[in-house]
């Protein structure tokens, strides 16, 4: 059995094929990984403008407070605004083009206006209200890192470069697999000792949260022969397999026997709670992983494990780990030689933010699942009691890229 970051760094030297490229316009590509970095290529702003309606002055020093004379007007859009001297003024609006000899920008609010006379009520701050070119974003620098996966707030950004289409990463196919003689597809009616596929559309929907094309591969029953032909057409129409169900050491626990004989396994159980039963190999040279039954197990274990190895093939960048110690709002126990990844949510108490674990704990508990936002990483053969800092790791962060 390994320890998590052993079976983490086993799966980091998984030799993949580096991720092809194909370009898509910018209204297509939220989600997508970037598979160039891109630099800006204009200043932003790109000319100097008012930030505010009202008056661009240049400043008489002798007189500041004096009467100003406006010499004409801009509009956002204007072009040519000419030159300012001293004592005169520019009517402008918001995002105008300020004028040469510009050196303030007066609120209309703070003015007085007589025909083609401007009185101020303050003297004008220098530089104030004036959006500088070059100042947000100078032309050259980077805008986006190859790797990063294309959130909505960056569009806007590229957008405003005159970005209209963009290189992006293809997404890997990854196909999933449920085994089991007692599974049956959400929408089909339940019969004696049956139960609902829950893992498979789960793991497709967090796959295709972490930027997979997610591949519904279906489900096999539990004989042998089944699973091995399953597993091999998987590994001709995926860049990896993942299945779930089968792992452990039950008479019906058929993957492992399975995926041995069509490549290989080279790791067989990682020290975690839930999710000892985890393995990962090749099939016909594809990577595989075999995720526990348990359907909180197969979350986790792809979370934990899975995720990092698919956003690699996705040609993404690796994204730290981020987590957080925060208070818990009563004591937890973990009696196990494994670390135990605990369900919870996070509550507020008197401002404080706190971690509530839940009280299920167990492996099937999907309901707890789908409540918590965070798990808590209890070590070994440890309590930590009511108000110590727990670490928690946000899932918010394990599922989106
Ligand atoms: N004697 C032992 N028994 C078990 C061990 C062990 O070490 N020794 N490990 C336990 C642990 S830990 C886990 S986790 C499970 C995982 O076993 P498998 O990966 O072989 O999974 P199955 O036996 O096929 O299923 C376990 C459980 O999960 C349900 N299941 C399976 N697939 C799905 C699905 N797609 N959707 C919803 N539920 C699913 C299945 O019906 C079983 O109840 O083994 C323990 N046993
Ligand atoms: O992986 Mo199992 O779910 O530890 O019980």
């Amino acid at each position: 059995m390994l320890e998590l970051q052993a079976m983490r760094d086993k799966l980091a030297r998984i030799a993949l094929p580096a991720p092809a490229s194909e370009c898509v316009a910018l209204s297509a590509a939220v989600g997508r990984i970037c598979a160039q970095t891109l630099r800006a290529t204009v200043d932003l702003p790109g000319f100097d403008n008012s930030a505010m309606d009202g008056y661009a002055v240049a400043v008489d020093a002798a007189r500041p407070l004096g009467q100003y004379e406006i010499i004409g007007y801009a509009a956002a859009g204007s072009s040519a605004t000419g030159a300012l001297r001293a004592g005169q003024a520019l009517r402008v609006l918001t995002g105008a083009p300020l004028p040469f000899g510009c050196q303030s920008v007066v609120p209309q609010e703070q003015v007085r206006v007589d025909g083609k006379l401007l009185q101020l009520a303050e003297a004008p701050v220098y530089g104030a209200h004036m959006r500088v070119r070059g100042s947000e974003l100078a032309a050259g620098t980077r805008l986006l890192e190859q790797g990063t996966t294309l959130r909505p707030l960056h569009i806007g950004l590229l957008a405003a470069q005159g970005i209209a289409e963009l290189d992006v990463h293809l997404r890997p196919r990854v196909g999933v697999l449920s085994t089991g003689s007692e599974l049956v597809p959400a929408g089909q009616p339940l019969t004696a000792g049956r139960i609902h596929d829950a893992n498979r559309p789960q793991l497709l929907a967090l796959l295709t949260a972490c930027g997979a094309d997610a591949i519904d591969l279906g489900q096999v029953p539990d004989d042998p022969e089944a699973t091995r032909e399953r597993l091999a057409d998987a590994a001709a129409c995926c860049d990896i397999v993942i299945s779930s169900g089968g792992a452990s050491v039950g008479d019906a626990d058929h993957v492992r026997h399975a995926a041995s004989m069509l490549g290989g396994i080279d790791h067989w159980k990682v020290a975690i709670k839930p999710g000892k039963p985890f393995a990962f190999g090749h099939l016909c040279g594809k990577p595989f992983l075999a995720l526990p039954g348990n359907p909180v197990a197969a979350a986790v274990t792809f979370l934990l494990l899975a995720r990092p190895l698919v956003r690699r093939a996705a040609g993404g960048t690796p994204s730290a780990d981020t987590m957080q110690l925060l208070p818990l709002t009563e004591a937890v126990h973990n009696r196990d030689m494994r670390p135990h990844f605990m369900r919870a949510r996070r509550v507020y108490d008197n401002g404080m933010l706190l971690v509530q674990p839940f009280a299920q704990q167990g492996s099937a508990a999907l309901a707890t699942l789908a409540e918590a936002d965070v798990l808590i990483e209890v070590p070994p053969q440890t309590t930590l009691s009511a108000g110590s800092p727990a670490p928690c790791h946000l899932l918010s962060e394990l599922i989106a890229p």
